[in-house]
């Protein structure tokens, strides 16, 4: 088609067209949201209508971390180095392992991302043979002090919520950890450990901060997936977000242990670093009465300030002869980060 006719073309359509560059910015905003930071970088050297594009999905990119997915956004922040912002896919939730995802659409004004698919094991509900709900409770809406869902007050190891076993209905206040971040918080760019997560308003000792998503692996795949982020962590600069979880079950002899990597794709919780001293959060796993598997959830275990980073400890072991080094500054510092065999 000559140049006149596409550019009538694009004129009668009602694009956005300059003949120069040959390309409708409406198809930008189509595409380009789904494109990673280098893929962008190079799409933005072609002209000047789209570097400015490219720049607008940059600063919506690192104003919310969350793809919109939570309901308060996550900004980037940082001081230190050219990084904008870290490229993952988000998931609110635990999901099953695939090896291939679909790109998700992230910085644009007119494109929602949607998730990939959730664990559905997840909403697997318990019945009797009547057909009712076998577990959970049966109260309307968990008020009372003797519900046998309650015991989610942030400080012990095992918590229980309402879930797809319960008659209650989803606005029951004893489903606080299903409703995704609920706390303000930023990441914030350190010289030294990378990214990490910094409260943005005061957080209360025992409170719900969320839950660490990610895909749920076997634990073949998790050794799998260890060793090979190992390598690329000594060679360089990689920062792997696999979690290794073990519950001690009531009979002492066995142990539920859940791989959760939140690398290629999780939630805010994948920017916690760890601290020797144990940092301001603890960990819990959650059972959510009728759901298969628990869930990692993270409460504040003293009170936090606003602005001040989120560590956890990420173990005590350290099978590594020699470690990657621990920039947690803790006074109890091991000068060495926790490594495990998986
Ligand atoms: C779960 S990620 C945390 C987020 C990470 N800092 C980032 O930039 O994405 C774990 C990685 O962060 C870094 N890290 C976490 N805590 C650290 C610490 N105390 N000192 C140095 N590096 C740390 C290590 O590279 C580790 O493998």
């Amino acid at each position: 088609m000559a140049e006149e006719e596409e550019e009538e073309e694009a004129v009668s359509s009602n694009k956005r067209y300059n003949p120069k560059e040959g390309f409708p910015l409406e198809c930008a905003e189509l595409v380009l949201p789904y494109l990673t930071p280098s893929e962008l970088a190079n799409v933005s050297m072609t002209c000047n209508s789209l570097r400015e594009f490219a720049h607008s999905i940059t600063l919506r990119r690192s104003s919310d971390a969350s793809r919109t997915f939570e309901n308060l956004p996550v900004p980037f922040l940082n001081a230190v180095d050219s990084h904008l912002y870290a490229h993952f896919l988000y998931t609110p939730s635990l999901l099953l392992p695939s090896s291939f995802f679909p790109r998700q659409p992230w910085g644009s004004s007119v494109i929602s991302p949607s998730a990939p698919t959730q664990l559905r094991a997840e909403s697997i509900t318990l019945v009797d043979e009547l057909g009712r709900a076998s577990s959970g409770c049966d109260c309307e809406a968990c008020a009372g002090s003797e519900c046998p869902c309650l015991g989610l007050d942030g400080l012990d190891d095992v918590g229980r919520e309402c879930g797809p076993g319960c008659r209650c209905g989803i606005e029951c206040g004893n489903r606080s950890s299903r409703n995704g971040l609920a706390v303000r918080v930023k990441i914030v760019r350190d010289k030294r450990k990378g990214w990490g997560l910094h409260a943005d308003q005061f957080i209360r000792k025992g409170e719900f901060v969320f839950e660490y998503a990610g895909e749920l692996l076997t634990t073949k795949e998790a050794q799998r997936r260890h060793k090979y982020y190992d390598e690329l962590a000594l060679q360089g600069h990689f920062s792997s977000a696999l979690l290794v979880v073990r519950e001690h079950l009531p009979s002492g002899k066995a142990c539920l242990r859940l791989n959760i990597d939140a690398t290629r794709i999780g939630n805010v919780a994948r920017f916690v670093n760890h601290s020797c001293d144990g940092g301001n959060l603890s960990t819990k796993l959650v059972r959510s009465l009728g759901a298969l598997f628990p869930r990692l959830c993270f409460f504040a275990s003293k009170d936090i300030q606003e602005d001040e980073e989120l560590t956890f400890s990420y173990g005590e072991i350290r099978k590594r002869p020699i470690g990657l080094p621990c920039f947690c500054n803790s006074p109890s510092c091991f000068g060495t980060l926790p490594s495990e065999d998986t």
